[in-house]
């Protein structure tokens, strides 16, 4: 279990991470999401003792990083695939790790099949490694001293669809068999796909956490309408906010009865309507950062703001 409590961190007057809570739970993957900037991999590096917090403790399997003996053996880390040592092949930087961790021999090569780095691949410097199979290597290097919690920035980065697809299945059945995945992506499909919980950060502050389902669920109303501004302007009228999706949607915050008689009602025609649980987790990404989008702009479609 990962456990994050009221952690800030400044830089100057300037706010990075601002009094952030969550828990990233045993046999559950967290997805944790936020637009460029807006504090993940901070909060990543306070978790592993890079950066210290202002204030506010992070803990993992109940310990500060930094007071866990052996830390490799409880926690495996990905935080920057090419931060590793260039110079070095791939087997050298697992044998490092194993060695540094006190593990048995075989399990450099047992990393390597995991990962599918063939033998010859495993021989050459990692300043000739592709950015996916430094990523497999770092999968490797977190994964060596066999953890039970795992913290990955980006780790989809470079990989290729197949080696997604491999993640993704690496990534669940650590979960399922009790492991504690932390995970950054800015693809959200991807987070979509595996992730149990999901974590928003925007501008250093948590904005939505909580069981995916829940949170795509709770995400209102979805319609088309012939003029939603005719329509925006009717649900603020009553109070209910919106934002734009598309050419011609809008995302309600209020069940579909309350948004269809509030439609009804200003004699504004809509094209469909209809709860939002299968908007998915794009536009609940979007609405959530909608003030910190950068390539949105007032008349702009959020759909696509996202790379
Ligand atoms: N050492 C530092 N000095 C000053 N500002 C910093 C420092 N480290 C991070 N920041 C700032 O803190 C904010 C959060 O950065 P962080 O790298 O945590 O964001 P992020 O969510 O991981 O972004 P991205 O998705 O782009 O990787 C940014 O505005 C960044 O410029």
């Amino acid at each position: 279990m990962i456990t994050i409590e009221s952690v800030s961190r400044t830089y100057g007057d300037f706010t990075a991470v601002d009094d952030v809570s969550f828990t990233a739970q045993p046999g559950r993957v967290t997805g944790f999401l936020g637009p460029n900037g807006a504090g993940k991999s901070t909060t990543m590096r306070i978790i592993v003792g890079l950066t210290q917090p202002t204030s506010g403790t992070a803990t993992v399997a109940g310990r500060r990083y930094v007071d866990l003996p052996n830390p490799g053996l409880v926690v495996g880390v990905l935080l920057d695939a090419s931060a590793q040592h260039t110079g070095r092949t791939g087997r050298e930087i697992l044998t490092i790790a194993r060695r540094f961790m006190g593990l048995p021999r075989s399990r450099v090569e047992e990393m390597l099949a995991l990962v599918s780095l063939t033998p010859q691949e495993a021989s050459r410097r990692v300043r000739d490694y592709s950015l996916g199979m430094r990523q497999r290597l770092g999968i490797a290097t977190a994964l060596i001293g066999e953890p039970g919690v795992l913290i990955l920035d980006e780790p989809a980065n470079g990989l290729d669809p197949a080696g997604i697809r491999w993640m993704r299945g690496l990534l669940r059945d650590f979960a399922d068999r009790g492991g504690t995945v932390l995970l950054s992506s800015h693809l959200l499909h991807e987070i979509e796909v595996i992730a149990d919980d999901l974590v928003v950060i925007d501008n250093g502050r948590i904005v939505a956490q909580g069981a995916k389902s829940d949170l795509l669920r709770s995400a209102g109303s979805m319609l088309r309408a012939l003029d939603r501004d005719v329509v925006a302007q009717a649900l603020l009228d009553s109070g209910v906010t919106s934002t734009p999706v598309g050419t011609d949607g809008l995302l309600a915050h209020a069940d579909t009865a309350k948004v269809g008689k509030i439609a009804f009602a200003a004699g504004a025609p809509l094209l469909e309507l209809r709860p939002a649980d299968g908007t998915g987790l794009e536009e609940m990404f979007l609405e959530l950062t909608a003030q910190t989008q950068r390539d949105t702009t007032s008349d702009s479609q959020p759909e696509g703001a996202v790379a």
